[in-house]
């Protein structure tokens, strides 16, 4: 990953994640280039990372990686214009989009690509990030390995067997930071009902979901036991848990990450 020249096509949110995060990992500015349609965001990002910016044509030319990080629903387009300016012809496509699938972008790429697709998530900003990741077997080792390496630099990067596992990844980790975000933002409304201080109240969510997640992340004690751990018999957690149980929270979030893998699915059309 050291010497390759990664460009980005799109940059909205999920690129910034990523784009800001290996600058975090000392990927060199230089290194990185975007192009976007909304010329502000690229201003912004040329300002405050000092990456390179261009049109499509400028950035594809030299890339030995191209992220394609656009919305799904303008992905066709974007891979058709794209096609004739990628310059290098071992260059690797590194997909970040929900839905589609690799056979559509080689149509629309050229069917000789080597195409990574992955699902990463936006705490790859703070080097926290979430990515699965499915090749295609244009990918050679070395490409599967680079992509390995810039997704692994901002998190945990985990290799699927299946491309429909994506869909999954896509319910679970890609989606999965705005549930603990709901989580939080819930916790912190229900307090402030209860007369806590709004300020405290998010402090206090906040570093509660952090300290849960470090301490499962770091800890060789499952969640469940770890769970129980706070869980004292005849206690409070018990009857927020009994109460959680009722309210059918274990389906409430099956059925969400089910409605998540479904419209990923759909995506693909
Ligand atoms: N936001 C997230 O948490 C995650 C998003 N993704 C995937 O990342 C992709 C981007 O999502 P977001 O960053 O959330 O969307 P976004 O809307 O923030 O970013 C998309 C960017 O593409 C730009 N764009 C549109 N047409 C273009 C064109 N023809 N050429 C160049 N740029 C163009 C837009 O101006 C925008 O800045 C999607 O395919 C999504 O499925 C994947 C994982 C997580
Ligand atoms: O909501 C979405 O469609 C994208 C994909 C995963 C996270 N954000």
């Amino acid at each position: 990953m050291k010497n390759s020249q990664i460009s980005f096509i799109g940059a909205g949110n999920m690129a910034n994640s990523l784009i800001r995060g290996l600058i975090n990992k000392n990927v060199p500015p230089s290194h990185i280039a975007a192009t976007d349609i909304d010329s502000d965001k690229l201003a912004e990002l040329q300002s405050d990372c000092g990456i390179n910016t261009g049109d499509s044509a400028s950035v594809a030319a030299q890339a030995d990686v191209i992220v394609l990080a656009v919305k799904p629903q303008v992905m066709a387009a974007v891979c058709e214009q794209l096609q004739p300016l990628i310059g290098k012809s071992d260059c690797l496509i590194i997909s970040i989009a929900a839905g589609i699938p690799v056979c559509s972008l080689q149509k629309w790429l050229g069917v000789e690509r080597a195409i990574v697709r992955c699902m990463p998530n936006t705490p790859s900003l703070v080097g926290e990030g979430a990515t699965g990741l499915y090749a295609n077997a244009q990918c050679s080792d070395i490409q599967k390995q680079l992509a390995g390496d810039i997704m692994g630099a901002v998190g945990i990067a985990c290799w699927l067997q299946a491309e429909s596992d994506i869909d999954t990844v896509t319910a679970l980790s890609g989606s999965g930071p705005a549930y603990f975000f709901l989580m939080m933002e819930a916790m912190e409304k229900a307090a402030v009902q209860m007369g806590l201080e709004p300020n405290v109240a998010r402090q206090l969510a906040i570093q509660t979901a952090l300290g849960a997640g470090k301490l499962a992340s770091t800890s060789d004690v499952a969640p469940d036991e770890l769970r129980r751990r706070v869980t004292s018999p005849g206690g409070t957690t018990e009857q927020a848990l009994l109460s959680m149980a009722r309210d059918g929270f274990e389906t409430t979030v099956a059925t969400a990450m089910q409605a998540a893998q479904k419209r990923a699915a759909e995506l693909a059309n």
